[in-house]
């Protein structure tokens, strides 16, 4: 397995919030989303990756490079987009590329200039006046000019409209069309995966619940529906995120081929979506969740 991205037991604590121990690995030429609530750990981990804060343990290998100790030759594989503002706003776009192009040896203007002509940027306008979406097509523009190998996202389309998204999605998976890009997104509109993800890890409280494909999550988990009679104490302990009212219940079920042995008949088994399944196995409540 070629894995262009490995966190191996990485720790980081903040007084009150830590991430504990998270595992993860993205190979190359797949797209992973990363998601989770607000506050769940996503852009701390990234961060990390980025090397932008000093983890406390663990290792983080990209492109099987130490990420500290290679830091320089990890980081001209690597495009980082992100949802802040970050550029000189004064500059010009054109200003701002020039000066940046010299640090990356392997820069390709004419790659630049195309996506500027494909993305529509406006050369000459100053980066203060870019649109939100505007920003993050330029951000991009500049991470796949350098030959970043692995884009690495945090939130990209958060506060962007739903045709703003779509277009930036639809860049997303020509990018990936190359074989040798890797992207790692993090996002908590589930939506936007639903669309590009081939993995799908989810981080809450500063752990990792889950961390698998998205059509094997989205095949074997389903939500179970049914009358209060149907509830024991031997079957509700598969349940994740069980709810329940004077009516009945409803939870998320790890394996479906499992819950119909368990409930036959006598519940409604449902196809989740990936927004259920962060919903079920983040909301307060009864969780049963496997770390895989
Ligand atoms: N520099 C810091 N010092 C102290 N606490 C921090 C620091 N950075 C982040 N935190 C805390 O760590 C927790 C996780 O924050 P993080 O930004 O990683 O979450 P997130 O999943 O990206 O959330 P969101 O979706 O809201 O951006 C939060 O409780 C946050 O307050």
């Amino acid at each position: 397995m070629d894995n262009i991205l490995e966190i191996t037991n990485l720790s980081k604590s903040y007084g009150e919030f830590s991430l504990k121990n998270i595992n993860l690995s993205l190979k190359r030429g797949y797209i992973m989303g990363f998601i989770g609530p607000n506050g769940a750990g996503k852009s701390t981990t990234i961060k990390l990756i980025m090397n932008l804060v000093k983890k406390d343990e663990g290792q983080i290998r990209i492109f099987g490079l130490d990420h500290e100790k290679d830091e320089i030759a990890v980081k001209e594989k690597i495009g980082f987009v992100y949802d802040e503002n970050h550029f000189y706003d004064e500059l010009t776009v054109r200003e701002l590329k020039n000066m940046i192009r010299p640090f990356y040896s392997r820069w390709d203007e004419g790659l630049f200039q195309k996506l500027a002509k494909d993305f529509n940027l406006p050369l000459k306008k100053q980066i203060k006046h870019l649109s939100k979406g505007m920003k993050m097509k330029f951000s991009l523009a500049l991470a796949l000019s350098h030959g970043a190998e692995l884009l690495i996202m945090d939130e990209p389309t958060s506060g962007l409209d739903p045709l703003i998204r779509n277009e930036l999605l639809e860049i997303l998976q020509e990018v990936i069309q190359d074989e040798d890009k890797s992207i790692f997104f993090s996002t908590h509109i589930t939506s936007d995966l639903d669309k590009v993800a081939d993995f799908i890890t989810l981080i809450h409280n500063g752990e990792i619940l889950l961390s698998t494909t998205k059509d094997e999550l989205l095949e074997q988990y389903c939500i179970v529906k049914g009358g209060k009679e149907t509830l024991s104490e031997t079957n509700r302990e598969d349940l994740i995120g069980l709810k329940e009212n004077k009516y009945g219940f409803e939870a998320l079920c790890r394996n479906k081929r499992e819950a119909m042995k368990r409930f036959g008949n006598s519940v409604i088994l449902e196809k989740p979506t990936l927004e259920d399944i962060l919903l079920f196995t983040t909301r307060g409540g009864r969780t049963n969740v496997s770390s895989y």
